[in-house]
Protein backbone atom coordinates (compact mmCIF):
# COMPACT_ATOMS: atom_id res chain seq x y z
CA UNK A 1 0.00 0.00 0.00
CA UNK A 2 1.60 2.93 -1.11
CA UNK A 3 1.13 6.83 0.07
CA UNK A 4 2.48 8.06 -2.62
CA UNK A 5 0.58 10.56 -5.22
CA UNK A 6 3.00 10.46 -8.42
CA UNK A 7 5.79 7.60 -8.94
CA UNK A 8 8.45 8.67 -11.95
CA UNK A 9 10.79 5.25 -12.70
CA UNK A 10 13.29 5.24 -15.23
CA UNK A 11 11.86 7.91 -17.47
CA UNK A 12 13.99 9.85 -20.01
CA UNK A 13 12.65 11.63 -23.07
CA UNK A 14 13.71 13.52 -25.67
CA UNK A 15 13.07 16.25 -27.87
CA UNK A 16 13.18 15.78 -31.73
CA UNK A 17 15.41 18.63 -32.85
CA UNK A 18 15.54 20.42 -36.30
CA UNK A 19 18.67 20.07 -38.38
CA UNK A 20 19.23 21.33 -41.99
CA UNK A 21 20.78 18.66 -44.16
CA UNK A 22 23.16 19.57 -46.67
CA UNK A 23 23.04 18.47 -50.47
CA UNK A 24 21.30 18.65 -53.10
CA UNK A 25 17.66 17.49 -51.43
CA UNK A 26 18.25 20.59 -49.04
CA UNK A 27 15.07 20.58 -46.11
CA UNK A 28 14.70 19.86 -42.68
CA UNK A 29 15.33 16.31 -40.51
CA UNK A 30 14.90 15.86 -37.42
CA UNK A 31 17.47 13.90 -34.71
CA UNK A 32 16.33 13.34 -30.88
CA UNK A 33 18.43 15.05 -27.73
CA UNK A 34 18.04 13.71 -24.84
CA UNK A 35 16.63 16.18 -22.02
CA UNK A 36 15.92 13.74 -18.92
CA UNK A 37 18.09 10.90 -18.37
CA UNK A 38 16.76 7.56 -16.17
CA UNK A 39 14.47 9.99 -13.78
CA UNK A 40 13.19 8.47 -10.36
CA UNK A 41 12.01 9.58 -7.38
CA UNK A 42 7.95 9.67 -5.78
CA UNK A 43 6.40 12.37 -4.05
CA UNK A 44 4.37 11.30 -0.70
CA UNK A 45 0.98 12.76 -0.19
CA UNK A 46 1.11 16.10 1.64
CA UNK A 47 5.03 16.44 0.78
CA UNK A 48 6.39 19.49 -0.80
CA UNK A 49 9.21 18.31 -3.19
CA UNK A 50 11.23 20.76 -4.21
CA UNK A 51 13.36 20.44 -7.78
CA UNK A 52 16.47 22.43 -8.65
CA UNK A 53 19.14 22.67 -11.36
CA UNK A 54 20.36 25.51 -13.27
CA UNK A 55 18.04 26.32 -16.42
CA UNK A 56 17.88 24.21 -19.04
CA UNK A 57 18.39 21.42 -16.87
CA UNK A 58 15.01 20.20 -17.70
CA UNK A 59 13.23 21.02 -14.94
CA UNK A 60 10.44 22.55 -17.12
CA UNK A 61 10.27 19.16 -19.26
CA UNK A 62 9.98 16.90 -16.45
CA UNK A 63 6.73 18.89 -15.51
CA UNK A 64 5.33 18.56 -18.92
CA UNK A 65 6.42 14.39 -18.85
CA UNK A 66 4.25 14.21 -15.94
CA UNK A 67 1.38 16.41 -17.12
CA UNK A 68 1.42 14.30 -20.42
CA UNK A 69 2.12 17.71 -22.20
CA UNK A 70 2.74 16.02 -25.36
CA UNK A 71 6.23 14.49 -24.36
CA UNK A 72 7.61 11.39 -25.74
CA UNK A 73 8.97 9.70 -22.77
CA UNK A 74 10.54 5.92 -22.25
CA UNK A 75 10.02 4.58 -18.61
CA UNK A 76 6.87 5.09 -16.40
CA UNK A 77 5.35 7.78 -14.54
CA UNK A 78 2.61 6.79 -12.50
CA UNK A 79 -0.45 8.79 -10.86
CA UNK A 80 -1.92 7.77 -7.88
CA UNK A 81 -4.32 10.72 -7.49
CA UNK A 82 -6.84 12.60 -10.54
CA UNK A 83 -4.97 14.52 -12.99
CA UNK A 84 -2.25 17.07 -11.64
CA UNK A 85 -2.59 20.44 -11.52
CA UNK A 86 0.31 23.28 -12.50
CA UNK A 87 1.42 27.08 -11.84
CA UNK A 88 3.41 28.88 -14.16
CA UNK A 89 6.17 31.07 -13.32
CA UNK A 90 4.51 34.04 -15.39
CA UNK A 91 1.22 34.82 -14.09
CA UNK A 92 1.05 37.74 -16.91
CA UNK A 93 0.70 34.93 -19.63
CA UNK A 94 -0.85 32.53 -18.05
CA UNK A 95 -4.32 34.32 -17.96
CA UNK A 96 -6.02 35.03 -21.02
CA UNK A 97 -6.30 38.81 -21.54
CA UNK A 98 -9.85 39.11 -23.05
CA UNK A 99 -11.53 36.69 -19.97
CA UNK A 100 -12.60 38.36 -16.67
CA UNK A 101 -11.34 36.24 -13.22
CA UNK A 102 -14.61 34.83 -13.20
CA UNK A 103 -14.51 33.23 -16.36
CA UNK A 104 -11.25 32.22 -15.94
CA UNK A 105 -12.19 29.87 -12.68
CA UNK A 106 -15.25 28.54 -14.37
CA UNK A 107 -13.34 27.38 -17.54
CA UNK A 108 -11.07 25.91 -14.84
CA UNK A 109 -14.21 24.25 -13.11
CA UNK A 110 -15.52 23.19 -16.79
CA UNK A 111 -11.93 21.46 -17.32
CA UNK A 112 -12.69 19.79 -14.45
CA UNK A 113 -16.09 18.58 -15.26
CA UNK A 114 -14.76 17.14 -19.00
CA UNK A 115 -12.33 14.69 -16.55
CA UNK A 116 -15.81 13.46 -14.70
CA UNK A 117 -15.85 15.88 -11.29
CA UNK A 118 -18.86 17.75 -10.80
CA UNK A 119 -18.55 21.30 -11.36
CA UNK A 120 -20.05 23.54 -8.32
CA UNK A 121 -20.40 27.30 -9.16
CA UNK A 122 -20.70 28.28 -5.79
CA UNK A 123 -17.10 26.80 -5.49
CA UNK A 124 -15.85 30.61 -7.46
CA UNK A 125 -16.28 33.34 -4.73
CA UNK A 126 -15.38 30.39 -2.27
CA UNK A 127 -11.95 29.99 -3.85
CA UNK A 128 -11.47 33.22 -4.27
CA UNK A 129 -11.69 34.07 -0.41
CA UNK A 130 -9.22 31.10 -0.18
CA UNK A 131 -6.43 32.66 -2.21
CA UNK A 132 -7.14 36.19 -0.23
CA UNK A 133 -9.46 37.84 -2.83
CA UNK A 134 -12.78 39.45 -2.64
CA UNK A 135 -15.89 38.37 -4.15
CA UNK A 136 -16.02 42.35 -5.96
CA UNK A 137 -12.52 40.71 -8.41
CA UNK A 138 -14.78 38.19 -10.25
CA UNK A 139 -15.46 41.03 -12.65
CA UNK A 140 -11.90 42.38 -13.30
CA UNK A 141 -9.97 41.38 -15.99
CA UNK A 142 -6.09 40.80 -16.13
CA UNK A 143 -5.07 43.99 -16.33
CA UNK A 144 -6.96 46.08 -13.63
CA UNK A 145 -4.68 43.41 -11.34
CA UNK A 146 -1.36 43.44 -9.63
CA UNK A 147 1.74 40.80 -10.57
CA UNK A 148 0.26 38.98 -6.82
CA UNK A 149 -3.62 39.15 -7.44
CA UNK A 150 -2.54 37.34 -11.27
CA UNK A 151 -0.86 34.68 -9.24
CA UNK A 152 -3.38 34.29 -6.52
CA UNK A 153 -6.35 34.13 -9.51
CA UNK A 154 -3.83 31.40 -11.46
CA UNK A 155 -3.75 29.36 -7.82
CA UNK A 156 -7.07 29.50 -7.77
CA UNK A 157 -8.11 28.21 -10.96
CA UNK A 158 -5.80 24.87 -9.85
CA UNK A 159 -7.05 25.19 -6.88
CA UNK A 160 -10.81 24.96 -8.05
CA UNK A 161 -9.85 21.66 -9.33
CA UNK A 162 -9.63 20.24 -6.21
CA UNK A 163 -6.28 18.17 -7.26
CA UNK A 164 -4.02 16.94 -4.85
CA UNK A 165 -0.73 17.42 -6.62
CA UNK A 166 0.03 20.84 -7.63
CA UNK A 167 3.05 21.38 -10.20
CA UNK A 168 4.10 24.85 -9.54
CA UNK A 169 6.77 25.94 -12.03
CA UNK A 170 9.11 28.94 -10.51
CA UNK A 171 5.71 30.46 -8.82
CA UNK A 172 7.04 33.55 -6.91
CA UNK A 173 9.97 34.21 -9.19
CA UNK A 174 8.03 37.05 -10.91
CA UNK A 175 6.78 38.63 -8.12
CA UNK A 176 8.48 41.19 -6.15
CA UNK A 177 10.23 39.85 -2.46
CA UNK A 178 7.00 41.28 -0.56
CA UNK A 179 4.71 39.76 -2.72
CA UNK A 180 6.53 36.43 -3.37
CA UNK A 181 6.57 35.67 0.58
CA UNK A 182 2.47 36.52 0.53
CA UNK A 183 2.35 33.76 -2.11
CA UNK A 184 4.35 31.31 -0.43
CA UNK A 185 2.27 32.06 2.98
CA UNK A 186 -0.79 31.31 0.71
CA UNK A 187 0.68 27.74 -0.90
CA UNK A 188 2.05 26.47 2.57
CA UNK A 189 -1.83 27.22 3.88
CA UNK A 190 -3.47 26.43 1.08
CA UNK A 191 -0.79 22.90 1.43
CA UNK A 192 -2.08 22.20 4.68
CA UNK A 193 -5.95 22.76 4.40
CA UNK A 194 -6.19 20.54 1.29
CA UNK A 195 -3.67 17.92 2.10
CA UNK A 196 -1.99 18.65 -1.08
CA UNK A 197 1.46 17.65 -2.45
CA UNK A 198 3.77 19.74 -4.21
CA UNK A 199 6.39 19.77 -6.72
CA UNK A 200 8.05 23.25 -6.03
CA UNK A 201 10.29 24.37 -8.88
CA UNK A 202 12.64 27.43 -8.11
CA UNK A 203 16.34 28.58 -9.05
CA UNK A 204 15.92 30.32 -5.44
CA UNK A 205 17.57 27.95 -2.79
CA UNK A 206 16.25 29.88 0.24
CA UNK A 207 12.74 29.46 -1.37
CA UNK A 208 13.29 25.80 -1.42
CA UNK A 209 14.88 25.51 2.20
CA UNK A 210 12.10 27.48 3.37
CA UNK A 211 9.22 25.34 2.07
CA UNK A 212 10.12 22.15 0.91
CA UNK A 213 10.45 18.87 2.59
CA UNK A 214 12.31 17.00 0.64
CA UNK A 215 14.39 18.23 -2.24
CA UNK A 216 15.80 16.78 -6.14
CA UNK A 217 19.35 17.85 -7.77
CA UNK A 218 19.07 17.72 -11.66
CA UNK A 219 21.74 18.33 -13.36
CA UNK A 220 21.12 17.69 -17.43
CA UNK A 221 18.58 16.01 -17.10
CA UNK A 222 19.74 13.80 -14.38
CA UNK A 223 18.95 13.26 -10.43
CA UNK A 224 22.22 13.98 -8.76
CA UNK A 225 21.23 14.37 -5.14
CA UNK A 226 18.18 13.83 -3.43
CA UNK A 227 17.55 13.95 0.24
CA UNK A 228 15.77 15.34 3.15
CA UNK A 229 16.20 19.36 2.09
CA UNK A 230 18.23 19.83 5.38
CA UNK A 231 20.41 17.27 5.30
CA UNK A 232 20.84 17.85 1.66
CA UNK A 233 21.66 21.29 1.74
CA UNK A 234 23.54 21.61 5.20
CA UNK A 235 25.24 18.83 4.02
CA UNK A 236 25.75 18.31 0.31
CA UNK A 237 27.40 15.02 -1.32
CA UNK A 238 27.33 15.82 -5.01
CA UNK A 239 29.99 18.77 -6.42
CA UNK A 240 26.80 20.39 -8.35
CA UNK A 241 24.57 20.43 -5.59
CA UNK A 242 28.11 22.20 -3.66
CA UNK A 243 28.19 24.40 -6.67
CA UNK A 244 24.52 25.31 -7.13
CA UNK A 245 24.83 26.58 -3.10
CA UNK A 246 28.15 28.39 -3.04
CA UNK A 247 26.29 30.21 -5.51
CA UNK A 248 23.74 31.52 -2.91
CA UNK A 249 24.73 34.98 -1.65
N1 LIG B 1 9.91 22.21 -27.13
C1 LIG B 1 11.23 22.01 -27.11
N2 LIG B 1 11.87 21.54 -28.20
C2 LIG B 1 13.20 21.29 -28.19
N3 LIG B 1 14.00 21.50 -27.11
C3 LIG B 1 13.42 21.97 -25.99
C4 LIG B 1 12.01 22.26 -25.93
N4 LIG B 1 11.73 22.73 -24.68
C5 LIG B 1 12.89 22.74 -24.01
N5 LIG B 1 13.90 22.28 -24.77
C6 LIG B 1 15.31 22.11 -24.37
O1 LIG B 1 15.35 21.14 -23.32
C7 LIG B 1 16.29 21.50 -22.31
C8 LIG B 1 15.63 21.56 -20.97
O2 LIG B 1 14.70 22.65 -20.95
P1 LIG B 1 13.73 22.91 -19.70
O3 LIG B 1 12.85 24.06 -20.05
O4 LIG B 1 13.10 21.64 -19.29
O5 LIG B 1 14.80 23.36 -18.59
P2 LIG B 1 14.57 24.06 -17.19
O6 LIG B 1 15.46 23.35 -16.22
O7 LIG B 1 13.11 24.09 -16.86
O8 LIG B 1 15.13 25.53 -17.46
P3 LIG B 1 14.67 26.96 -16.84
O9 LIG B 1 15.10 26.92 -15.41
O10 LIG B 1 15.44 27.95 -17.66
O11 LIG B 1 13.19 27.07 -17.02
C9 LIG B 1 16.91 22.82 -22.77
O12 LIG B 1 18.13 22.52 -23.42
C10 LIG B 1 15.90 23.37 -23.76
O13 LIG B 1 16.51 24.16 -24.74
Amino acid sequence: MTDSVLEVRHVSSYYKKARRFSGTHSGFGERDMQVLRDVTFSIQKGETLGLVGESGSGKTTLCRAVLGLGMDYEGEIIHHTDHPQMVFQDPYSSLNPVRTVGWTLREALRAGERRGKRADRTLVPEILEQVGLSEEYIDRYPYELSGGQRQRVCIAAAMIQQPQLVLLDEPVSALDVTVQAQILRLLVRLKEEFRLSYLFISHDLNVIYQICDRVLVMKQGEIVESGDVRQVFEEPQHDYTKMLLAAVD
